[in-house]
């Protein structure tokens, strides 16, 4: 039922239901009386647990970059340690090395013993064993200097940090600088492994023959793929400043005689003919959805009929909003100014418009490390 509202435009009862409950939750006297009642009590603090955390998490953040940056989880990897302790092998004077020491305790990175000692807590414990993990950290400094004006960003934001950082996704002719290219691929080759490790985990490949990783950096994932299926042929095409560690890989992990790479790109070249399945892993959330579109369209004629295309990575919740793919992978792939984090719904969209058929989205347990969309060329 509509019914209209003061300015003459027609509000439904959802709405009207909205706008009472917005205003009855945003009053202070509400706020005053529910928290004397038990249960109200109860939600109301939880929600003012929550909000505290949404204040507080770039402090949160920051306190987790000092750990990493101080080695805080190589100091105290064998042992628990003192404040003294730990101020001496970090320069940091011990009154304000408390300070992060009980903060970091707080948010389970470490523990406070109960003779006065810090150690690590499961957190902190796990973070050394995660690949990649405390690189991404470390380079958050480059993102949080560009959320540093969250309004110029989210208004704006034409000149970022971060599309500095990863220089390739704007060369059109694939034209990248080795050491660039070293830096990035590093950071990317690290983290990958979890990609690859989550990916595989949800994918069969045991029909497949041959796998071309289209953008596959310097060879993680089709060297997992191909530890995994000891039948599989890869291939792995990549911008050529890119794929030379990609070769070393796969000689290192005795892949080589059913290795293949190709340098070129994806915005100037075809694909190479040679698989029946094709994988994007990481790649699509780096451009703008003409590059996509294209790209798609090049993977689809690369591919023999029956032919599988893969998609992973990080996805936003589209119609279910997520903390990682819209509070994070959303503003991220913002700040490079070149791509999105799209839904598997938007992604399976592009994946139809190139002509797949069959196009399913794959549940992963981690979609913080990735989401996957599969589909076939009829
Ligand atoms: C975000 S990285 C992902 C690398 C790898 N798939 C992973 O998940 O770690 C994107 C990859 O796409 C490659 N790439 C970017 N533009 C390209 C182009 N025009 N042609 C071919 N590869 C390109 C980059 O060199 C890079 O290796």
């Amino acid at each position: 039922m509509a019914l209209a509202d003061p300015q003459g435009t027609r509000k439904s009862l959802k709405d009207r239901f909205y706008a009472w409950r917005t205003a009855l939750v945003g009053s202070r006297a509400f706020q005053q009386k529910a928290a004397r009642l038990p249960i109200a009590a109860s939600i109301a603090r939880k929600d003012g647990e929550a909000l505290f955390d949404l204040v507080a998490g770039f402090a949160h953040s920051q306190i987790l970059m000092a750990f990493v940056e101080f080695d805080l989880p190589d100091h105290l990897r064998v042992q628990p340690r003192t404040l003294a302790d730990l101020a001496s092998r970090t320069g940091v004077p011990e009154p304000r090395m408390k300070v992060l020491a009980q903060g970091a305790a707080a948010l389970g990175l470490m523990t406070r013993q109960s003779d006065g000692r810090y150690a690590l807590g499961r957190l902190g414990a796990a973070l050394p064993g995660i690949p990649g993990l405390s690189q991404m950290i470390r380079h958050h400094d480059v993102l949080y200097r560009d959320l540093s004006d969250p309004v110029a960003f989210f208004r704006d934001g034409s000149d970022t940090e971060l599309a500095g950082f990863w220089p390739y996704v704007f060369g059109a002719s694939g034209d990248v600088d080795q050491d660039v290219a070293a830096t990035y691929s590093e950071l990317m080759a690290d983290s990958q492994t979890l990609v690859a490790e989550e990916a595989l985990a949800h994918l069969d490949l045991s029909d497949t023959r041959t796998l071309l990783d289209v953008g596959g950096g310097t060879g993680v994932f089709l060297a997992a793929a191909g530890q995994a299926y000891p039948h599989l042929n890869l291939h792995l095409f990549d911008l050529p400043a890119v794929i030379a560690p990609a070769a070393a890989r796969f000689e290192r992990e005795g892949l080589s005689d059913r290795a293949d790479t190709t340098g070129g790109s994806f915005r100037t070249d075809a694909l190479p003919i040679c698989a029946d399945t094709i994988s994007l892993v990481r790649v699509l959330y780096d451009h703008a959805d003409e590059t996509v579109a294209m790209l798609l369209t090049k993977a689809h004629a690369a591919l023999p009929s029956g032919g599988r295309i893969i998609v992973a990575e990080p996805m936003s919740g589209g119609g279910t909003p997520t903390r990682p793919g819209d509070a994070y992978f959303g503003p991220y792939c913002m700040a490079m100014r070149t791509g999105k984090a799209r839904s598997a719904n938007e992604i399976s969209g592009l994946l139809a418009q190139a002509g797949f058929r069959d196009v399913k989205t794959v549940k992963t347990g981690r979609p913080f490390v990735t989401g996957m969309v599969c589909a076939c060329k009829a």
